[in-house]
């Protein structure tokens, strides 16, 4: 497959050797194929807006090279870079009206007049901005305008599209039926496009791959199924998915026929041995500290269970969420029905091997995903 965007060990740092040094993007190496989306997901300060903006020439590349379709681009300006963008604050240009801001953006193509009327009205009903093409900038709201925006990006036929949280100001029953039509458009025109987001629900709609990055390191590049039944670290197990996966450290007991998870004095997981490979027996033997992840959704109430005392029982309208004292610390599971158990009553847990997620404590790397080797 060609790689569309190639980032080589970029590094972004600002104030570089000063007090004030932040190294905001730490050898980052990403490669988006053609035709792919993908986004950048991570929480306030990770740097991704930081990587956007090296790729669309609104910051310096302190470090490293950035290629699309195989052209190093990184020292070029903005314009020449063959990048069709839609970015908070790279605004509409006032004097024009919402139709001729987004036509602007077929100058290039040269193409009659109709075709242009034709894409304009097009984008515009995709994005639900017919009615207000005559108008100017500053007549219409926030969220209008970012869709305006985002309108001018898509309707270009270039080499990447890049999004700023491209939806960052619309209502969400908007999102959600935005996200779809996107989607749908980018991969009919065959565009290649990577985006900003801190929002999971917009990253796995829209996205092929997702990028989680932390503190301003590439974490895991995956796609949204990957990411959530194989993370490849504590940190990403954690951040993806909701509600957050529950984790314990723990401490492993290998013998002939069973592997014991002891995640306190009085609470162990026993399994026989068979349901864990060979290969991780003898690896968590011999590590000296794990932790076991589960997701709240794989947590089973059942009767054979270890006990566990509610505190919390939460009803969002299509499945509960129930807190519980676990193991000296909490667990909570999710259940699809409106669920009985009340704060104070006793409950018993139960966690499939196939459900089990374990790290190495001292490197966060995931060590397994349900009993075989990550
Ligand atoms: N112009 C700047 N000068 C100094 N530090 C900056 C600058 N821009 C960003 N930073 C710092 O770089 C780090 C990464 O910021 P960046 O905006 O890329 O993160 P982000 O994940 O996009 O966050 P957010 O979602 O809040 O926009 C942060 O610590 C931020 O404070």
């Amino acid at each position: 497959m060609t790689s569309q965007l190639h980032l080589k060990s970029v590094n972004k740092r600002y104030n570089p050797g000063t007090d004030h040094e932040v190294h905001a993007v730490q050898d980052l190496d990403l490669e988006v194929v053609r035709g792919e989306i993908v986004a950048l997901l991570g929480s306030s300060g990770c740097g991704k807006t930081s990587t956007l903006r090296m790729i669309a020439g609104f910051e310096e590349v302190s470090a490293g090279e950035v290629l699309i379709d195989g052209r190093r681009i990184d020292r070029l300006a903005p314009a020449k870079r063959g990048v069709a963008m839609a970015f908070e604050g790279y605004s509409l240009y006032p004097p024009l009206s919402i139709r001729e801001n987004i036509a602007f953006a077929l100058k290039s193509e040269k193409l009659p007049q109709s075709d242009v009327d034709n894409r304009v009205e097009q984008i515009a009903a995709l994005l639900e901005i017919s009615d207000i093409l005559d108008k100017r900038p500053n007549a219409i709201s926030g969220g209008q305008q970012q869709r305006a925006s985002l309108g001018r990006a898509l309707i270009r036929r270039a080499d990447l599209h890049v999004l700023d949280e491209p939806m960052g100001q619309l209502e969400p029953q908007l999102r959600a039926i935005l996200r779809g039509r996107i989607k749908h458009y980018i991969k009919e025109h065959e565009l290649t496009a990577i985006l900003v987001t801190h929002d999971q629900t917009e990253a796995n709609a829209l996205a092929d791959r997702i990028a989680v990055m932390e503190g301003g390191v590439l974490q895991q590049f995956d796609t949204p199924e990957h990411l959530k039944n194989r993370p490849a670290n504590i940190f990403t197990g954690a951040f993806i998915g909701e509600p957050p996966m529950n984790l314990f450290s723990a401490v492993a007991g290998v013998s002939a026929d069973r592997v014991e998870l002891r995640l306190s004095a009085d609470t162990a997981l026993s399994y026989p041995a068979s349901a864990f490979s060979e290969e991780l027996r003898q690896r968590i033997q011999h590590d000296d500290g794990i932790m076991i992840g589960i997701r709240p959704h794989s947590v089973q109430l059942t009767e054979e269970g270890l006990p566990a005392e509610v505190f919390a029982n939460q009803w969002l309208g299509d499945q509960t969420h129930i807190a519980a004292r676990f193991a000296g610390a909490s667990i909570v599971s999710v259940v699809h029905d409106l669920a009985l158990p009340r704060p104070g009553d006793q409950i018993k847990v139960s966690i499939a091997a196939d459900d089990l997620h374990i790290f190495d404590t001292k490197s966060g790397d995931a060590l397994s995903h349900g009993g075989s080797l990550a």
